[in-house]
C-alpha cells in the first residue's frame, strides 16, 4: 500500500519548468532516496509534497486522501513531517522549547502528551542532555539533530529530510546516519534528498534522479548507480 503517490505533478516557475510531469508512489514504510544536479527541482518537489507550494498541474495523494489543494499546515498535521537544508531553528530558545514548538503547532496531541512526545524524541535524536541548552549554542550535527528532532516532534508517518548529512565529517555523519536508521526502524516512511552519497544508499532501499524536473530514473539504488544516463547525467561521468 502506497502512503504517497504523486501523478503528473508539474510546477513552473514562470517560463522555467522546475517539476515536469512527477508521477511516483512511495509504498508505507520504505525509505526514497532523492537525487540529481544542483537546481534538478529536488527542493521544489519536497515543498510540493509539504504544500509550501502548489502545483500546477497534476494530483497528490496522501494517506489515500486527494492532499493537492490541502494548505501545508494541514499536511503536517495530518502526518507530513520535514527539516529543511539550512536549520533555522529558534536559537535563544532551549532545544526542548524548539520541539515543543513544532510538536504544538505540528501535531495534534493535548498538552500533557506534547510533553511526553517531546522527551521521547529527544531521547531517539540523542538530544536529551542538551535539553536545556539554547539552540544557538549547538555544533553542527547538534543543530541537524535538532532539526530531525523538529519533524519529529510532529509526529509524521512520512518523514522529508532535505540534504540533512551535508557538512557533517564522515564520525559525524555516521552517527546521524544511525539515528535515521532507528527511525526508520521504527516505521516511518522517509524520503531523503540527498548529495552525500554513501549517507542515502546506506539507508534507502529505492532511489529515484531527477533532472530537469523530470525522473529519469526510479529503482534499486545499485541498478540505479550503474544505469549508464544516470552516471553521465548525474555523475558527469562520460562513459
Ligand atoms: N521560488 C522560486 N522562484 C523562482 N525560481 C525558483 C524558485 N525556487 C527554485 N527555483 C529555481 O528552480 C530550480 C530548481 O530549484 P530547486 O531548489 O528545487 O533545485 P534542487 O534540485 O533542490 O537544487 P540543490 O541541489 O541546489 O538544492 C532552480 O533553477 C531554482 O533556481
Amino acid at each position: 500500500m502506497s502512503i504517497l503517490a504523486l501523478k503528473d505533478v508539474s510546477k513552473k516557475f514562470g517560463a522555467l519548468t522546475v517539476t515536469n510531469g512527477v508521477t511516483f508512489d512511495v509504498p508505507k514504510g520504505q525509505a526514497l532516496g532523492i537525487i540529481g544536479p544542483n537546481g534538478a527541482g529536488k527542493s521544489t518537489l519536497f515543498n510540493l509534497i509539504t504544500g509550501n507550494l502548489s502545483a500546477d498541474a497534476g494530483r497528490i495523494h496522501f494517506q489515500d486522501r486527494d492532499v493537492t489543494r490541502v494548505s501545508a499546515k494541514d499536511r503536517c498535521l495530518s502526518g507530513v513531517g520535514r527539516s529543511f537544508q539550512i536549520p533555522q531553528p529558534f536559537e535563544k530558545l532551549t532545544v526542548y522549547e524548539n520541539l515543543l514548538v513544532a510538536a504544538t503547532h505540528g501535531c495534534n496531541l493535548s498538552e500533557a502528551a506534547v510533553q511526553a512526545d517531546c522527551a521521547d524524541v529527544l531521547e531517539q535524536t540523542e538530544l536529551i542532555r542538551r535539553a536545556n541548552t539554547p539552540a544557538g549554542q549547538l555544533s553542527l550535527l547538534e543543530r541537524k539533530r535538532l532539526e530531525l528532532a523538529r519533524a519529529m516532534a510532529t509526529q509524521p508517518n512520512l518523514l522529508l529530510l532535505d540534504e540533512i548529512a551535508g557538512g557533517l565529517t564522515e564520525g559525524e555523519c555516521q552517527a546521524l546516519i544511525g539515528t535515521i536508521k532507528d527511525i526508520h526502524a521504527r516505521g516511518v516512511t522517509i524520503i531523503w534528498i540527498e548529495h552525500v552519497l554513501h549517507a542515502l544508499t546506506s539507508v534507502v532501499e529505492r532511489l529515484l534522479v531527477l533532472d530537469f524536473g523530470k525522473i529519469i530514473g526510479i529503482g534499486d539504488p545499485d541498478e540505479i548507480m550503474a544505469s549508464k544516463k544516470v552516471r553521465e547525467i548525474y555523475l558527469g561521468i562520460d562513459i
